[in-house]
């Protein structure tokens, strides 16, 4: 339903006009959205672009931007363009307006055509109803749509270019998006149409390069203070907890029924906690780029409903998210910069009512970040070599971070001058830790450096550990080890986790790819973590070691996690499949209790990772594999949909005595870590035929010990020869086989 229009302000001078002029924007306000005043410096932005001129404008997250280009296309006959870079952010903006009745609309590739041309029509019909108008940076680029843009220009209709979340132009912001480098071009092709650039990231050299870039002529700069009074800023220390998991779940119980975001770097992390959260009686949901787009959807729609209390996101979720009741951001593990610090936790409390941020500090989490950071690092160095002091930005900004949990002094005074703000020591007003609790936290922060110190004499951890400093220090991470570092998804790279974006491809276009075929130098470094895990299992320092492991300990709720995520893969399994001959229950305790007894004394992230990785093959596995591991019995034909084995099901758990797990592999096995196939087994074939083969080839009596006896799931060293062999046994294939096709210049069936 729309409003009955308001009056049209016309741009004049005098006092009294201006005064006029501002009664009536206050009046839109009011009518449009229901808010008494202009907050901060919203009134400055409005005059400014509705006078035509540019304007960059710096607010705080929450601060209200959006107001900034909503209110001109009301103000004004014509339209808006909306700049956005995501299109959840743009639905949710487009859905929020209409239900004012103000005439808004976006246009993606994932609408319909029909609801696409129906727009268009509207823009090319001289008289749009369309007020606000929100596009991707993409389209902007196209030649087809510059030019619509260029003729509604041409009929004095389009008022205002607004480009939100502007950072995103720019490669020293924390959230750079190419496509948004492509707005450049909107200058040359519309030079008189006011631009409004807006942002919540305040690093001047950011706030220059969006200025630059958008060639804002004689912009109206307006910034404000970055200050959140109403957010409490809290860090806990994860190698001084029992366990991080049972404590956040005790801090989001003991706050009630909050409505809380909590972030993790991994997908896998976050299916892990939001299933511990549940479990204690949180409502919760993961939300990651790993999910498909209905579940996604349906999380947010239950979160922003409030159906679900709690999300444990990746930072997938949140830009321009606006819910504005969250009471507490948890970080669970330490964000790349105090830029994203800064966004994230800025989504609590954009009511203005007390809200909370909260962040777990793990060492550990310290050194994956900085690993991921320095990987990232070479490769853009690599790529780039006048990038250099661009990407040692990203260390340096890290280290504001590891200042802010591990340095003492107000929280709130290092996020504040990290962006350039000087601030004086009373503004916290004990709204943080360690001005609320210096004696406590000063304790934690001594307790911390004892534990640091402990790690660096001790070798807590073959990956993770500082002992590792000097293999990370050039050792290139290859895509291949992410399962040891708990990755979920094969096949990006470990930066993808932390953009997280989810629908536009440039960014992961720009991820590190396998540097594979870089062999030089990796195999001593592959020897050295090879000794460094035989060290490792040999105890030798085990007393050092004791008091790392036992932090790093896997407790039965971490356990009963896996076991619920494993059932829940199985379970999907069993729909991709159709009817599984096992009992899933029992079937996700065997495979859980694999993971465990293979990792269960390396800790944590090795255990994770295991669990992770066996999470995916179930995603892929095939129907003779999944019954080879886990039914009844190995079949002797192959087994498909229509023809299911005839034993009826039984658990595996009980037929299984404790040594089998040591007993030869068998072909069919398919272990998520170890695709590696025997050299016999690797003449062309098709999957399934090649498993039924195999079955066939065994003698019953083999058959049926094999299939109740498993392989066990290969140790570091195992898999990291077996990807050497692997990568040799690719090469020596490749070769031959292009020999042939040479030869014959035939295209033949693939080699693997
Ligand atoms: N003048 C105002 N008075 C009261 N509330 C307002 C006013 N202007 C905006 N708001 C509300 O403040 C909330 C935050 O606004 P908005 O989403 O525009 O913030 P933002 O600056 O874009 O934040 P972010 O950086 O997170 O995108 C919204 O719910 C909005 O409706
Ligand atoms: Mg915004």
């Amino acid at each position: 339903m729309k409003k009955s229009p308001l009056p049209m302000v016309q741009n004049t001078s005098s006092k009294d006009e201006k005064r006029t002029r501002k009664e009536t924007l206050v009046k839109l306000l009011r009518w449009h959205f229901g808010y008494q005043d202009f907050r901060g410096k919203q009134l400055e932005a409005i005059e400014a672009v509705l006078s035509g001129r540019d304007c960059f404008c710096l607010m705080p997250t929450g601060g209200g931007k959006s107001m900034c280009y909503q209110i001109p296309a009301l103000a004004k006959r014509g339209i808006v363009l909306v700049v956005s870079p995501l299109i959840a952010l743009m639905e949710n903006q487009v859905m929020a307006l209409k239900e004012k009745g103000i005439a808004a609309e976006f246009l993606s590739s994932t609408q319909t055509s029909s609801v696409r041309n129906k727009i268009h029509e509207d823009l090319d019909s001289g008289k749009p109803s369309v007020r606000l108008l929100y596009v991707t940076p993409e389209l902007i680029a196209t030649p087809g749509f510059m030019s619509k843009l260029t003729k509604i220009h041409t009929r004095g209709l389009l008022n205002l270019i607004a480009i939100d979340e502007a950072h995103c132009i720019s490669s020293w912001g924390h959230d750079f998006r190419p496509s948004y480098r492509k707005l450049s071009s909107l200058r040359n092709h519309l030079p008189d149409v006011p631009v409004l650039a807006l942002t919540a990231t305040a690093a001047p050299k950011v706030q220059n390069d969006v200025i630059e870039s958008l060639c804002l002529q004689d912009p109206l700069v307006l910034s404000s203070s970055f200050n959140r009074p109403n957010i409490y800023y809290e860090v806990r220390y994860k190698d001084l907890l029992d366990d991080a998991y049972a404590d956040l779940s005790s801090v989001l119980k003991s706050c009630g029924d909050i409505c809380a975001i909590v972030y993790c770097l991994e997908r896998t992390t976050c299916d892990g906690l939001s299933a511990h959260l549940s479990k204690n009686g949180i409502s919760s949901a993961a939300y990651h780029a790993g999910l498909n787009n209905k579940l996604r959807s349906s999380v947010l729609d239950d979160w922003i409903s409030s159906k679900i209390q709690v999300v444990v996101a990746t930072v997938a979720f949140g830009m321009g998210i606006d819910r504005k009741d969250v009471r507490m951001v948890c970080h669970f593990n330490i964000p790349k910069s105090m830029e994203s610090f800064y966004q994230e936790s800025g989504r609590a409390g954009r009511d203005q009512l007390p809200s909370r941020s909260l962040l777990y500090y793990g060492v550990d989490d310290h050194k994956k970040m900085e690993f991921i950071l320095r990987n990232a690092e070479n490769k853009k160095l690599q790529s780039s070599s006048s990038k250099g002091e661009l990407s040692k930005k990203s260390l340096t900004d890290f280290n504001l971070m590891i200042e802010y949990c591990e340095g003492s002094g107000c929280r709130r005074k290092k996020i504040l001058e990290s962006f350039g703000e000087q601030v004086s020591a009373t503004l916290c007003k004990k709204s943080c830790d360690a001005c609320k609790h210096p004696n406590l936290v000063a304790k934690y922060l001594e307790e911390l450096t004892t534990s640091i110190a402990r790690q660096r004499n001790g070798f807590s951890r073959v990956f993770m550990s500082r002992s590792t400093d000097m293999i990370d220090e050039e050792f290139r991470i290859d895509e291949q080890f992410s399962e040891f570092w708990n990755r979920d998804d094969e096949g990006k790279s470990s930066e993808e986790d932390i953009s997280d974006f989810d629908d536009e491809t440039e960014v992961v276009k720009s991820l590190p790819r396998s540097r594979l075929s870089r062999k030089s130098g990796v195999d001593e470094k592959i020897e050295l973590l090879q000794r460094a895990e035989e060290n490792y299992y040999q105890n030798k320092n085990f007393d050092k070691l004791k008091n790392k492991v036992d932090k790093n300990a896997i407790s039965e709720t971490l356990r009963e996690a896996s076991k619920q995520r494993l059932l829940n893969a199985l379970k999907l399994a069993h729909k991709r499949l159709g009817i599984l001959n096992i009992e899933l229950d029992t079937s996700a305790s065997f495979l859980e209790n694999e993971c465990y007894k293979k990792y269960g004394k390396s800790g944590k992230t090795f255990y994770y990772s295991q669990v992770a990785s066996t999470v995916r093959w179930l995603s892929s596995t095939t129907l003779v594999e999944l019954t080879n591991r886990l039914g009844p019995g190995t079949p002797s034909v192959p087994v498909s949909k229509e023809h299911p084995p005839e034993t009826p099901p039984s658990p595996l758990l009980e037929q299984r005595p404790p040594e089998t797990t040591n007993l030869k592999r068998h072909s069919s096995f398919h272990s998520p870590l170890l695709e590696q196939k025997s050299p016999e087994t690797t003449t062309p074939r098709l999957d399934h035929t090649f498993q039924s083969e195999t079955s066939m080839n065994t003698s019953p009596s083999e058959s049926s010990s094999l299939s109740t006896k498993l392989p066990s799931i290969p140790s570091f060293s195992e898999f990291v020869n077996s990807k050497k062999e692997k990568g040799n046994h690719a090469n020596t294939s490749q070769n031959q086989s292009h020999m042939r096709l040479e030869k014959t210049g035939e295209k033949r069936l693939r080699l693997h």
